[in-house]
């Protein structure tokens, strides 16, 4: 599938940019543009595959908004027409859809993505969805107050919202910025291969995934996964019918986004590899045992042809907002809230959060 995609705030942008970099290198031609939006300058100067654009200049002079995402809903809003107009020469007719990329833990993307979102809804007919990334559970009261608010707006306003848990991919003893490097090309892969696979590119057989299929598993909204995984294949194709369907279940059970999403509305399967190492009886067999694992009458399968000693599944669920890992971090928002909503024992604190309030 075609697709548009925009970053805001730091974590968009850098997801943004490994996503173009991952589409060029692969050579999918899938995503259109690439365009970054934050408030803070110096994020926006360490991106070079991506066009950005400054927002909120006449508020925080190109310095962020320090996780305060209020204001980045506000400056969003005040310069909206400078950032559709930015992004409308971007979107050609052969689009299928705009991702909005962003972290929800912080304040300019948090913020700013939903509203983002909202605008995007009112100017174009195709789907809008959310890429949203969820803050580990180590990280502060505020980046969880912070996404458990922004999450139930974009939510709301996105066609689907394709969640990514900064938990799924953690390896312990890595540093946070090597934790990002490795989520964020996780994530490249993942999402990238996902829109290639949406382009409707002569597969095995009849069975071609094509944009359609990815935007009817979206299509009742709320909350998306995705898995991945992948095993080295065999050369002939009758002896991968256990590769495949071992790769299906281990995208599904292990390799999510979202971790313990395994019932939906519906999903999409797709194999990746050799197009004449794929054995059909293996994608139909990990089709219909998928349909039995996530409990959904609506599962497409496909396959994506690709130049490769590996076989891949990806796997794209559909409504999985009902799974703990959402309501266990929703109760983490929650609480955190109400931590963020305490008044401080230290007075300074109080004062400076105080003088924050009248601010705005
Ligand atoms: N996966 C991933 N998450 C990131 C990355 N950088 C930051 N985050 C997460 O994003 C959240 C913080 O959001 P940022 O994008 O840094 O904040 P922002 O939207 O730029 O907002 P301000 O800095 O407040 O102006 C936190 O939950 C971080 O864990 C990254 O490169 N990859």
């Amino acid at each position: 599938m075609k697709v548009a995609l925009i970053g805001v705030g730091q974590a968009g942008g850098k997801v943004t940019e490994r996503l173009v970099r991952f589409d060029a290198d692969m050579e999918f031609d899938a995503i259109q543009g690439g365009l970054v939006v934050n408030s803070a300058k110096a994020d926006l100067q360490s991106l070079e595959f991506v066009d950005t654009q400054l927002i909120g200049a006449d508020r925080v002079n190109g310095h962020g908004v320090g996780g305060d995402n209020e204001l980045g809903a506000e400056i969003m809003q005040s310069d909206i027409d400078q950032v559709i107009g930015g992004i409308d020469g971007r979107i050609t007719s052969s689009a299928d859809a705009i991702f909005v990329v962003a972290g929800l833990g912080g304040g300019t993307g948090s913020g700013g993505a939903p509203v983002l979102v909202n605008n995007l809804q009112r100017v174009y007919d195709i789907p809008v969805y959310a890429l949203g990334i969820l803050p580990g559970r180590n990280e502060g009261s505020l980046y969880q107050a912070n996404a458990g608010r922004s999450l139930k707006t974009i939510i709301r306003e996105a066609d689907s919202t394709l969640l990514i848990d900064n938990d799924a991919w953690h390896e312990q003893g890595e540093s946070v910025e090597g934790a990002f490097e490795t989520i964020n090309e996780n994530i490249a892969q993942r999402v990238g291969l996902l829109f290639a696979s949406g382009e409707g590119m002569d597969g095995v057989g009849e069975s071609v995934v094509d944009s359609s299929e990815v935007i009817n598993t979206l299509r009742g909204g709320g909350v998306a996964a995705l898995g991945y995984a992948s095993e080295l294949a065999a050369e002939e194709s009758g002896e991968n019918i256990r590769t495949v369907m071992n790769v299906s279940r281990q995208s599904l059970l292990t390799g999510t986004s979202l971790p313990d999403a395994t019932t939906a509305d519906a999903a999409l399967l797709v194999i990746a590899g050799d197009p004449d190492v794929i054995p059909r009886k293996g994608v139909e067999k990990s089709r219909r045992w998928l349909e039995d694992e996530t409990g959904s009458m609506q599962v497409r399968g496909g396959d994506f042809p690709l130049q490769s000693d590996r076989v891949a599944a990806l796997v794209l669920l559909g409504g999985v907002e009902r799974s703990d890992r959402i309501d266990q971090f929703m109760e983490r928002a929650r609480e955190a809230q109400k931590q963020e909503d305490e008044p401080r024992e230290d007075p300074a604190e109080q004062f400076a959060d105080d003088r924050l309030e009248n601010l705005f």
